[in-house]
């Protein structure tokens, strides 16, 4: 991919997003090593905060320094709450994780600060991602840490850097720290539902990225401790499976109920004969399941009065369709990034699937199902 169109700025994300990862490792790390129950909920809200903050902080710093400060940057996380006075000790924590991140650029073979930077600088590169994103221009788009339940229960979670021209989506980034990286493993390590400490080491966490028509999608694996990034690191062809019988086929949905209406999704599951049992699974790792052929299907439907996030999906959406799937509201229209920081005119739910057999009986089943369900 090295000559073609955005290649710098895939390679740059791609870096960056390693980065990213393993300062997420570091604050998971000290998130599941904290031992009561006491303290463990009032310190994981402010740990997941501070890994929220901190990648934000440390994506928008690293892009702005490889690519220009002029780079227009969507991302979830705002600065209202930090800057507050009562905050202090919270801000003092990301300013020590970002510059502890910052200070290893050059293992990711990226150009760090040449001095720390001070609390207002990190603020400032928090607040720089506040564009709307739209349909002219170029738009960066970041979910600092995606799933932040999963985050939280020492499970999947995801960084999800896009880059958005022209209203489409033409570079897809998906760091998921704790997938394991060896055949079949989201299958088998969900359903044992393994605790993250247990895991077994070097076997997970990778980064998948992909660029608009280059019809390939690429895994490469985490770097650890002292490692320095080579570059292609390792990098791996994903592929979309080839299964196109439902009763073979897997699907993926979220965890939460509150996230997507689990039992509409088995009802079109059963109208389509999907056999197998949902694998639920945190964050947009769903979508990287899809994309390295682990599983067939992603079904969302969420409440009819949620408005779906384009940093939840850009990343994902993209992987899936070059690795060779396709991805589009549950009336089978595409997903439009084009309208800002919401999917707009998203169509009940969004439909994800490996091949387009699977997608147009899911996309008929969706139709037939809320018929009877509106009965
Ligand atoms: N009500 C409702 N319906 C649908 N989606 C919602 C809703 N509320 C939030 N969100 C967004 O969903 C993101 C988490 O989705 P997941 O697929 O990871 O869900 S789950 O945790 O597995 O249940 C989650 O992303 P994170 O906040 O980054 O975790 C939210 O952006
Ligand atoms: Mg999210």
């Amino acid at each position: 991919m090295e000559n073609d169109e955005f290649s710098k700025e895939l390679n740059v994300a791609v870096r960056v997003v390693h980065m990213a990862c393993s300062l997420c490792e570091k604050v998971q790390k000290q998130l599941i090593s904290t031992n009561s129950d006491q303290v463990r909920s009032k310190d994981d809200h402010s740990l997941v905060t501070v890994a929220d903050w901190s990648v934000q902080a440390t994506v928008s710093w690293m892009l702005a320094k490889a690519l220009g400060s002029h780079i227009s940057i969507v991302a979830e996380e705002d600065t209202e709450s930090l800057s507050r006075p009562e905050s202090s000790s919270l801000l003092a924590r990301v300013v020590d994780v970002v510059n502890e991140c910052l200070a290893e650029a050059t293992r990711f073979g990226l150009q760090g600060p040449v001095s720390a930077l001070s609390a207002s600088q990190v603020l400032d590169a928090i607040s720089r991602c506040s564009s709307i994103g739209g349909r002219t221009g170029r738009h960066w788009v970041l979910d600092p840490v995606d799933g932040t339940l999963g985050f939280v229960r020492g499970d999947q979670y995801a960084i999800a850097l896009a880059m958005i021209d022209g209203g489409d989506v033409k570079i897809g980034v998906l760091g998921c720290p704790n997938y394991p990286v060896k055949d079949d493993g989201l299958k088998k390590y969900s359903q044992q539902n393994l605790i993250l400490s247990n895991k077994p080491s070097g076997e997970v966490g990778c980064v998948m990225y992909t660029r608009k028509d280059s019809r390939k999608a690429w895994m490469q694996p985490l770097i650890h401790r002292d490692e320095m990034l080579e570059w292609p690191n390792s990098a791996k062809l994903i592929r979309v499976s080839s299964i196109s019988n439902p009763a073979l086929a897997t699907f993926c949905e979220p965890v939460e109920k509150s996230n997507s209406d689990h039992s509409f999704a088995a009802g079109v599951a059963c109208n389509v004969g999907l056999r197998k049992k949902p694998l639920r699974v945190y964050s947009m790792v769903k979508y990287a399941a899809i994309a390295r052929g682990e599983a067939e299907i992603y079904m969302r439907f969420a409440s009819s009065s949620y408005k779906e996030k384009i940093w939840d999906h850009a990343a994902g959406v993209l992987l899936v369709q070059e690795a060779g799937g396709v991805v589009t509201d549950s009336g089978g229209h595409p997903l439009d990034f084009s309208k800002g920081i919401y999917l707009e005119g998203l169509d009940r739910g969004i439909i994800a699937c490996s091949g387009h057999q699977l997608h147009e009986k899911l996309i008929g089943a969706v139709y037939a199902s809320w018929e009877s369900s509106n009965l």
